[in-house]
């Protein structure tokens, strides 16, 4: 058999973070014949490319409260099960892909049932409740950070890195007026901005911009108060795509310890300040965020002991040091990978022969 009639299944839904890695392997396959598993309503909808098709399924997570509301979710999951499994069947799907979330635990299961093998990526230090579960019927678990392999003992391991899109990986024009030698400083609060955290620099900005500094700040469609604050050096805006030339530029980050964002810093050298979202399940961000607080690029602070005296300081002494931030940048740089991609793609294209 020929490389060109491999059929991929990609389960990948939700949030930037789980699905722009997908994407970034996707384009290394050009020669695979890829198909999309989503959930109607997210992301996907708008992000998948029309070239892989797209299937849905109705998948949520477990709400804790409500016991009726948990069977429900249950006999969807079953029935998802077994669409996913016929859809294997149809399709003549070789192989599954998956990075993680509520769509991963269906996808592997209807693959085990199916006899397909799944290769599972995990971008979080700290694996999520279903990813650990499921991957004891992965081929093999693909990790973002290496010192994960100690939450799989039942799965095979290989540490890739993160993949980013594509854009990351030249040098992209930014189109915003910030003049060349002014210090900039972006805020993001991952795909759907932190209302929390824009507050928090709302208070301290004013100070910043004294100082020479500008600020793109990323904040998300939800922040009442997003137009609150206005200044010729400060640029607040809802999503932007541009995110590669952004952070291409950017001096400093202060940011939520979202997997992705956190590998777009490290390809980029992006010094950051770390604020990990409070509510995140098992509080994943926070084991993200040590990673590169222990490397020595980036300052890790938890929301609750961040006041906006502390940020302003802490963020004028980096403006004001000429040593701190070119440092941290350095170290930044030490943890990333550039072929994250590739060497994922390579995987899949490994075990999709060896399965055959
Ligand atoms: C709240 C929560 O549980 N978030 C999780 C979600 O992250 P979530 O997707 O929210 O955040 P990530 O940091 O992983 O990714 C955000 C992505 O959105 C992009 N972006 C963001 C803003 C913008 O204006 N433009 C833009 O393109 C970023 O460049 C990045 O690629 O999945 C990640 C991967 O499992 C987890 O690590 C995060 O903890």
């Amino acid at each position: 058999m020929t490389q060109s009639q491999i059929r991929l299944l990609i389960a990948a839904s939700g949030t930037g973070g789980h699905l722009f890695p997908a994407l970034a392997v996707a384009q290394q396959l050009p020669d695979l014949k890829i198909e999309w598993l989503g959930v109607p309503n997210r992301l996907e909808q708008t992000l998948v490319p029309s070239d892989y098709p797209l299937h849905t399924i109705a998948v949520e997570g477990f709400q804790t409260r409500s016991v009726v509301g948990n069977l429900r979710i249950l006999l969807r999951l079953i029935a998802s099960v077994f669409q996913v499994k016929n859809l294997l069947k149809q399709r003549n799907i070789d192989l599954v892909f998956t990075t993680g979330g509520y769509i991963a635990g269906p996808a592997i299961l209807a693959a085990h049932l199916q006899g397909v093998p799944v290769i599972l990526h995990e971008s979080n230090y700290l694996p999520g409740k279903v990813t650990r579960f499921f991957s004891r019927w992965c081929q093999t678990v693909a990790l973002g950070f290496a010192g994960s392999s100690q939450y799989f003992p039942k799965a095979k391991t290989l540490w890739v890195s993160t993949p980013v899109r594509s854009q990351f990986l030249t040098p992209q024009a930014l189109d915003l007026p910030i003049p060349d030698e002014a210090p900039l400083i972006v805020v993001v609060g991952g795909s759907q901005g932190a209302v929390a955290v824009n507050e928090l620099v709302r208070q301290c900005a004013l100070k910043w911009f004294e100082v020479g500094a500008y600020m793109v700040h990323l904040t998300g469609d939800r922040d009442q108060a997003a137009d609150s604050l206005k200044h010729p050096q400060y640029f607040p805006l809802p999503f932007y795509e541009n995110m590669a030339g952004l952070l291409q530029r950017a001096n400093l980050a202060i940011s939520r310890a979202g997997a992705g964002t956190l590998t777009e810093l490290a390809v980029t050298h992006t010094p950051a300040i770390l604020i990990p979202y409070p509510y995140a399940a098992e509080d994943h961000q926070t084991y993200n965020a040590r990673v590169f607080a222990d490397a020595g690029a980036a300052y890790l602070y938890r929301q609750e002991e961040l006041t906006p005296q502390l940020l302003e300081k802490v963020v004028l002494d980096l403006l004001n040091s000429p040593e701190i931030l070119p440092q941290m940048t350095e170290k930044t740089a030490n943890l990333a990978v550039i072929d994250s991609a590739q060497r994922l793609a390579a995987l899949v294209r490994q075990v999709a022969h060896k399965e055959r």
